[in-house]
């Protein structure tokens, strides 16, 4: 048996230790109990109202009424009651989850309440998850084969949205000190009969696994919680890495293999370049891509397709596109030189060339799609260019060669975005900078 030497954080009482939480939120915040009616969070709340005769900040309590279960008006009666006898206004929510019900139900009202605390008008909301909460939660994630995000489990606090947070003021107590507390005051609560129904994997774990742990290493639920703790910060300094590392290898959105970078450097702001873009890759099509698009052969252009999207590199740069590149209709676009002068610049959607603005006054504008074999000057004296070459020149991705208008000036080819101005069409003196952004799909 193992002794429990880190079996407690206590320091103090509970209500000194929940105080002590709260402080960056002191004085004058308006803090919400997220309060289902159980054990946990009516312990939260009754602490809080005990706080609020010493300390200035405005109580109130949520109940989101999920719909799920027979007795759900019932818990949202009971929640309202129970903050009534503390003298707090609670407010009942009721959610639907039809539109998360694939998530599956425990995901669906989750998302839903989760979405309801990010409506209210407070500051903080406040949970009631505790230690064996939080041990629960990083066994599961690592039966799950969770990542570094997964283990780290909750956090004791994070910001929901720009101007409020969650804050989970118990996570370092244990239920069991939760129970005595409410056993010495004499608060009542419901039990929620979903959590004795081993469908879940969590009631599986609490009821089943926690026990049987607990008689060997009494000391288990502090000692998860402890290593959560540990994950949470190796997570949070691979994302400073990542962060210091992306603004070294992505421009405009390019990312750049040539960087030098270690094998494990590379991967982690490769991820985290991906879900910048939205493309949470699972382990395999991750590996996937390391395997096609990052080691192979330096010619290749190898393409990883991510539901609609698609990584693909060209040379050493990779690119995120739609899997489908929808090509730009060929037909030629007429020119409306009065909305799109822009700072002495032409401009289409993203495409900005610079044109001296007396040449634009009076000319017959249009843009066409490449049909092949054009060709461009872009110095004055210089040698005429196929414009294959030059996109090759510049490294311009095959698939938004097709994309990228051509800027024909009294039916001549007088721009590419991204290339430059024909010799013909520059004023001496003046200088182009052309302008070109690759995004999903090309200029779009
Ligand atoms: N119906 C509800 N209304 C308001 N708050 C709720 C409700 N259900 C849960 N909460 C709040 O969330 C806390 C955690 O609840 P519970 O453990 O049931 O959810 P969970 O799904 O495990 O949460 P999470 O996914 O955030 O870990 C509760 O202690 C309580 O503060």
């Amino acid at each position: 048996m193992h002794s429990p030497l880190f079996s407690s954080f206590k320091s103090g009482s509970l209500l000194e230790r929940v105080e002590q939480k709260l402080s960056r939120f002191l004085p004058h915040s308006t803090l919400c109990v997220g309060l289902s009616g159980g054990l946990d969070s009516v312990v939260l709340l009754h602490l809080l109202a005990t706080l609020r005769h010493s300390q200035l900040f405005v109580l109130r309590a949520l109940h989101v009424h999920h719909g799920l279960s027979p007795n759900a008006d019932a818990w949202a009666q009971f929640a309202m009651d129970c903050a009534a006898n503390l003298g707090v206004k609670c407010a009942v929510e009721r959610v639907s989850l039809a539109p998360f019900l694939k998530q599956g139900t425990e995901g669906a009202a989750r998302t839903a309440r989760y979405a309801a605390f990010a409506r209210q008008d407070c500051d903080v909301i406040l949970l009631a998850q505790h230690c064996d909460d939080q041990a629960e939660t990083v066994l599961l994630n690592l039966l799950r084969g969770s990542g570094l995000r997964g283990l780290a489990a909750m956090p004791e606090y994070r910001s929901l949205n720009q101007k409020m947070g969650i804050l989970r003021p118990l996570l370092g107590v244990a239920r069991a000190e939760l129970a005595a507390y409410a056993a010495e005051q004499g608060l009542i609560w419901v039990e929620d009969e979903s959590n004795h129904n081993p469908r879940y994997d969590r009631n599986f774990l609490r009821n089943d696994v926690f026990p049987r742990l607990n008689a060997v290493w009494p000391s288990a639920n502090n000692t998860l919680a402890r290593v959560a703790r540990h994950v949470a910060e190796a997570d949070e300094l691979l994302l400073e890495v990542a962060c210091s590392d992306f603004a070294v290898c992505v421009q405009d959105n390019v990312f750049d293999l040539s960087v030098d970078f270690s094998p494990l450097r590379l991967r982690n702001v490769l991820r985290y370049w991906l879900v910048q873009n939205g493309l949470q890759l699972d382990a395999r099509a991750f590996e996937e891509l390391i395997r096609t698009a990052v080691s192979s052969a330096a010619d290749a252009q190898p393409v990883l397709i991510w539901r609609k999207s698609a990584v693909r590199r060209y040379r050493q740069k990779l690119y995120i596109t739609l899997a489908e590149i929808e090509l730009i209709e060929p037909v030629m676009l007429p020119w409306q030189p009065e909305i799109n002068l822009k700072s002495g610049c032409l401009s289409w959607r993203e495409a900005e060339v610079g044109i001296a603005l007396e040449i634009l006054k009076g000319a017959d504008f249009e843009l066409r799609p490449r049909v092949g074999g054009e060709c461009l000057r872009l110095f004055v004296g210089g040698a005429r260019k196929a414009l294959k070459q030059l996109y090759q020149d510049a490294g311009v991705p095959p698939w938004l060669r097709q994309n990228i208008p051509l800027v024909y000036l009294n039916g001549e080819l007088a721009a590419v975005p991204g290339l430059g101005v024909d010799a013909a069409f520059c004023t001496s003196g003046q200088v182009v900078v052309p302008y070109w952004r690759p995004s999903l799909g090309g200029i779009d």
